[in-house]
């Protein structure tokens, strides 16, 4: 306890001497345009000239830009989805790199118009990069960012918020004080499912779905089944230990299973959770056959990609099925809905937040800035899945390496050791 203290002070003092000089950097800001886009240009007399196509949380990030030499330029475009014409004004002539965001399309003419002007790195500002069409990189030598690691335990909480709202229809209930409609306590008063000593399923158990599967199970003594192409032998031998744990004191104890298809999942599983990326082979991997084999009394939780899901079947599905649930926090036409999903009272819809604490989202930025900074500045590529040293400990004490960068083999860059 004493250490965990003495650490925290010691990552607090750490940040609070960040954040003096960041302020200093901030105020140093100037506005400008480029190419007729409003920008905000921090180190005005930076060599390398770095974009970024909106504001970014917290203040490290900066630091690992301006630590590297750049002159940042963040965009101040009114727009909230930038369109391939406004970033190729902000690219201009001359670009080092560029951190871009989940709704850009970077494909051959944003990769072609970086290249032109002279661009050597990309970082997208998520862990998720099917916006990117990586090859149209790679063939033009441009490595690409993401920011995995630290979204894992914030998106598997919003996961399980959706659940528990959805389970036991938070938001119905919510909507029904607000209108003043509770007139006294009732036996039937929004009646939902209890998620103890059930079986939640998840569908890919990689880092978020293995944190989510583990809170599941952890916090209300639930079942696992997973469906995964590869075993995850860590999560099952922590459920193994978890349920000799609720064995020893006389407790039922939990079962993990992997199972060969979705479909097991979908039949057993009360809950089920998606975990998967976005490609051919799971867009529309949740569709009209699949959600009937599911129980007329599941929840269906989606934190991972819309198009994961036949949003239009899953309305259908909702319609008729009233005791049928789902959280959805990303759509598949997103930002719009499929047309009646706002009136199913089923259905409980956040928009696209799972990765939104403060701690996340500036750590996101942090390692986009480092993928670039990192890159620029000739670093190898960490390639390592503790990344707490580019995002917690002091500055100066940061790897020299750029983070996660996707297409670093294909590109043959040097990896850290
Ligand atoms: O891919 C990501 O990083 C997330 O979807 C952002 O919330």
């Amino acid at each position: 306890m004493a250490l965990a203290r003495a650490f925290a002070s010691v990552a607090s003092l750490a940040r609070q001497g960040e954040s003096k000089l960041s302020f200093a950097s901030r105020a140093f800001a100037t506005n400008t345009t480029v190419n007729g886009v409003p920008v905000e240009v921090h180190n005005e007399g930076g060599s390398k000239r770095v974009v970024v196509t909106k504001t970014l949380p917290g203040e490290r990030w900066l630091q690992f830009l301006i630590n590297a030499g750049c002159r940042v330029e963040v965009s101040r475009h009114p727009d909230i989805i930038l369109t391939n014409a406004t970033i190729k004004q902000l690219i201009g002539t001359k670009c080092d790199g560029v951190i871009g965001q989940l709704t850009e399309d970077w494909g051959s003419e944003l990769f072609e118009a970086l290249k032109q002007a002279g661009g050597k790195a990309y970082s997208n500002y998520a862990v998720g990069y099917n916006n990117v069409k990586v090859d149209e990189a790679t063939k033009r030598g441009i490595p690409v960012g993401n920011t995995p690691g630290v979204l894992t335990e914030t998106t598997a909480e919003l996961a399980a918020a959706l659940t528990l709202a959805a389970a036991r229809r938070v938001p119905e209930a919510d909507v029904f004080m607000r209108a003043g409609k509770y007139k006294g306590w009732l036996p039937n008063l929004f009646v939902g499912q209890l998620l103890q000593n059930k079986t939640v399923g998840i569908i890919g158990a990689g880092r978020i779905g293995a944190a989510y599967a583990r809170m599941m199970v952890e916090g209300h003594k639930m079942n696992l089944v997973y469906y995964d192409p590869y075993p995850n032998k860590q999560l099952e031998e922590y459920i193994l230990l978890y349920g000799e744990l609720l064995r020893y004191r006389g407790e039922p104890p939990v079962a993990c299973k992997r199972v060969e298809t979705v479909e097991e999942v979908l039949k057993e599983a009360d809950v089920v959770s998606l975990h998967c990326n976005l490609d051919a082979s799971t867009r529309h991997l949740i569709n009209a056959q699949r959600l009937a084999m599911m129980k007329p009394t599941a929840v269906l939780v989606n934190a991972a990609r819309g198009p994961c899901i036949d949003e239009a079947a899953l309305v259908a599905h909702l319609k008729a099925n009233p005791e049928f649930r789902c959280g959805l926090d990303v759509f598949e036409d997103e930002p719009a809905m499929k047309p009646g999903l706002a009136d199913c009272p089923n259905a409980v819809i956040v928009p696209h937040i799972a990765s939104a604490s403060l701690w996340t989202r500036s750590g996101m930025a942090t390692l986009a800035a480092a993928n670039v900074a990192g890159i620029l500045s000739g670093y190898p590529v960490w390639n390592k899945t503790d990344i707490l040293g580019f995002v917690d400990k002091p500055l100066a004490a940061a790897p020299h390496a750029a983070p996660s960068i996707v297409n670093a083999k294909e590109l043959k860059l040097k990896m850290v050791e």
